[in-house]
């Protein structure tokens, strides 16, 4: 089936999230109608698109005639109606809080014609529950982006109860027109997957500060210059078939951990990741050199970079 090409879309909630979606909507040729509700806002939300704008020239990944024609793309206002009336699609990306969402997509329901598509930015919320007083459920949906959302590819796509499977295909079609990295999940759980990981790593973040193990400085230098610096090419799956299963097993073993039914099930199978072609991946001897010669290359920019900075001592020559 042929799918609409959105090129008209409304942002409501010109915010850290809203210009960063707006500023890589216009970049990407759609004509934005960015809604704050103050004009004090509106006005932060133009210094906002400027300097992010701005360093986009700077490295290299916008010309400086683009971002003047990206800019004069981002129509700003303060009258919700002009962001949500004649737009393929909206989206809503205002502070997390069921109440106020579920009365704007009222508002946005009765304002947009039915075949206008309506998208929720929530971390955490359910989009059915967001959706509940629409009169067209089916268009709406949630595109979760990631913070800041112009610069991180992943956006997660879930459905509501309601929503049709055309509405959820229309969105993940375009996001990929923008050159993100849709990932579309079958369920409205709250918090989807990404917040969900994260929620996991500042809640141990907080317990091992509070225990008095480390500070707050350590724990961020722990992830920034320890395992953070790997997440940019590997997840956690890969990552484990990488160290071994097997290896994995022994340390939750030794630390009284409970071993996940799904790992016990593999080493017993004897899939133990890289070594053996099979762990939660398949392995040939050459994805497995490339595997780990991409995390090598991704680490060196890195240090390439943290050095020329300063943020990381530059080593003794040898020589
Ligand atoms: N900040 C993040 O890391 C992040 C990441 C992903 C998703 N989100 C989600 O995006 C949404 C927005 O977050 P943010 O960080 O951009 O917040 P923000 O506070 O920076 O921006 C919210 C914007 O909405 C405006 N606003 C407030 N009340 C409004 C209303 N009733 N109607 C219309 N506009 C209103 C504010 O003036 C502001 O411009 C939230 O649902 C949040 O959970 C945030
Ligand atoms: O990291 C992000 O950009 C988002 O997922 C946020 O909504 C937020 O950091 C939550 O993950 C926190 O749990």
């Amino acid at each position: 089936m042929g799918h609409k090409r959105l090129m008209r879309i409304g942002v409501v909630g010109g915010g850290a999230m809203g210009c960063g979606i707006a500023l890589e909507l216009a970049i990407a040729g759609r004509q934005v109608v960015l809604f704050n509700r103050q004009a004090e806002s509106s006005e932060a939300a133009r210094v906002k698109l400027e300097r992010d704008a701005a360093l986009l020239v700077e490295t290299g990944m916008l010309g400086a005639e683009q971002r003047t024609t990206a800019l004069a793309r981002i129509h700003r206002t303060t009258v919700l109606a002009e962001a949500a009336v004649v737009q393929d699609l909206v989206i809503e990306s205002i502070p997390e809080d069921l109440a106020l969402k579920q009365q704007l997509f009222k508002e946005l329901d009765r304002l947009a014609s039915p075949d206008t598509l309506l998208a929720t930015n929530t971390t955490a919320l359910s989009v059915t529950a967001i959706a509940r007083d629409c009169a067209h459920p089916e268009r709406v949906l949630s595109a979760h982006y990631y913070l800041p959302a112009h610069l991180v590819p992943l956006v997660d796509v879930i459905p509501g109860e309601k929503t049709s499977p055309d509405a959820v295909e229309t969105v993940r079609r375009f996001l990929e027109e923008l050159g993100k990295s849709p990932v579309v999940f079958a369920k409205d759980v709250p918090g989807s997957v990404g917040p969900r990981l994260q929620q996991a790593l500042i809640g141990e973040a907080f317990r091992i500060v509070q225990e008095g193990v480390a500070t707050p400085e350590m724990v961020d230098r722990v992830l920034t210059q320890g395992i953070g610096r790997r997440l940019g090419a590997s997840g956690i799956f890969d990552r484990l078939d990488l160290v071994g299963l097997d290896f994995i097993t022994n340390i939750l073993r030794g630390s009284g951990r409970p071993v996940p039914p799904v790992l016990a099930q593999k080493v017993d199978q004897g899939e133990l990741g890289l070594k053996t072609g099979q762990g939660f991946y398949p392995w040939t001897p050459d994805s497995a050199a490339a595997f780990e010669e991409r995390m090598a290359r991704h680490l060196i920019t890195q240090l390439r970079e943290d050095r020329a900075a300063g943020r990381l001592p530059t080593p003794e020559s040898g020589e």
